[in-house]
């Protein structure tokens, strides 16, 4: 059993709901052990997931979210930077799973958050679980 870490940007409360959903059951179908951080924004992502992964109380992360694109140039900056900070983590060697919905609209996102629908949160559930495994058979 290993210890995830789910840090979530509570910026769309409903759509982080059904997401860390998706992530809470992939994870725990592999008796894995689940605790929830909560961060303002996806920006802030990375950066919690580095503080965590400092303490050594994690095996692995997922990162959780939606970015829905507004009227300015912040969705690329929001979507982007979060995207390229889970990217340098996970390059250093930390297993990260990209739950983090970047879309036009609530309607889309609204079937990518839904586990019985796109499951974007189990999805990046995997991924971590996958990167984990990896981790242990070059380690
Ligand atoms: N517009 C969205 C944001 N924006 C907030 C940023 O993530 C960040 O918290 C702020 O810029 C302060 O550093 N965050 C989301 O997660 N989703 C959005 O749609
Ligand atoms: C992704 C965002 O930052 C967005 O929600 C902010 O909306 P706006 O670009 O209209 O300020």
């Amino acid at each position: 059993m290993a210890q995830f870490l789910i840090v979530e940007a509570r910026f769309y409360a409903h759509l982080n709901d059904q997401l860390i959903d998706g992530a809470r059951r992939a994870l725990e179908a592999k008796g894995h052990s689940v605790e929830v951080l909560t961060v303002p924004g996806a920006l802030e992502i990375p950066g919690a997931i580095a503080l965590a992964a400092e303490s050594g109380r994690y095996d692995g992360f997922v990162g959780i979210g939606a970015v829905i694109r507004g009227e300015t140039y912040h969705f690329e900056i929001v979507a982007g930077e979060s995207a390229r900070g889970i990217m340098a983590l996970t390059m250093d060697g930390i297993a990260i799973g990209n739950g983090i919905l970047t879309v036009e609209n609530e309607a889309q996102a609204q079937v990518r958050a839904d586990p019985a629908q796109k499951n974007k949160g189990g999805e990046a559930a995997e991924a971590a679980m996958a990167l984990l495994a990896l981790r242990d058979k070059f380690a």
